[in-house]
């Protein structure tokens, strides 16, 4: 509970400091995640890619369903956040990248990402760095591979259509507000 308050404070305090970045004033509720990550076959990836990772309400749950073998690479472009989440997920599967999701390519080397998770408030990004993290997610992804995707709106549909072949959207009322999500696949 306290540390639940905690980390409402804190990502308060990181919206305060970087509205645009963090794009929100909460955490994403559990239940929104639970809804997230039940479009993606997390506990079959052997590789998950979490973007804007926050305080690590995805982290954890993304950890809760994830094989014994299999690995979490984390990006948090918040210096303060990302020390944070290195602190709390004392886990050998998960690396803690501080660096911006523009890089993920970087990170990836020759792996691809059977899942990728993505809570990044891409429609408060400068545009040009929108663009170039839409672009990065699709050749991110393994062959069957599924980028999941959390906003507050509709509007970045179009720009995953653009990307992706099948776009699968729904809406969670467990989140304040509620929120928008999307599975998108290269079928
Ligand atoms: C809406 S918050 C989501 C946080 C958390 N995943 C959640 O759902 O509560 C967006 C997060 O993305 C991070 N972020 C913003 N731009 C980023 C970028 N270019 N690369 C990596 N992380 C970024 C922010 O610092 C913030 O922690």
């Amino acid at each position: 509970m306290i540390e639940h308050l905690t980390d409402r404070l804190r990502f308060l305090g990181a919206f305060l400091a970087n509205p645009r970045q963090v794009g929100a004033v909460l955490p994403t509720s559990r239940a929104a995640v639970r809804d997230m990550l039940d479009m993606a076959d997390v506990p079959a990836a052997d590789l998950v890619v979490e973007l804007g990772a926050g305080t690590g309400v995805q982290t954890q749950e993304i950890l809760a369903r994830l094989g014994p073998t299999a690995r979490l690479i984390t990006l948090e472009i918040d210096p303060r956040l990302a020390k944070l989440l290195d602190e709390r997920f004392d886990d050998p599967r998960v690396q803690v990248v501080c660096d911006s999701a523009e890089n993920l390519d970087a990170h990836l080397g020759e792996a691809r990402a059977d899942v990728v998770v993505s809570a990044l408030p891409y429609t408060s990004l400068e545009p040009g760095l929108r663009r170039r993290i839409l672009d990065v997610l699709p050749r991110s992804m393994a062959p069957g591979g599924t980028t999941v995707v959390i906003q507050y709106s509709p509007l970045l549909l179009p720009e995953l259509r653009k990307r992706f072949t099948t776009v699968r959207w729904r809406v969670t009322p467990w989140n304040v507000p509620p929120a928008f999500l999307f599975a998108c696949r290269q079928d």
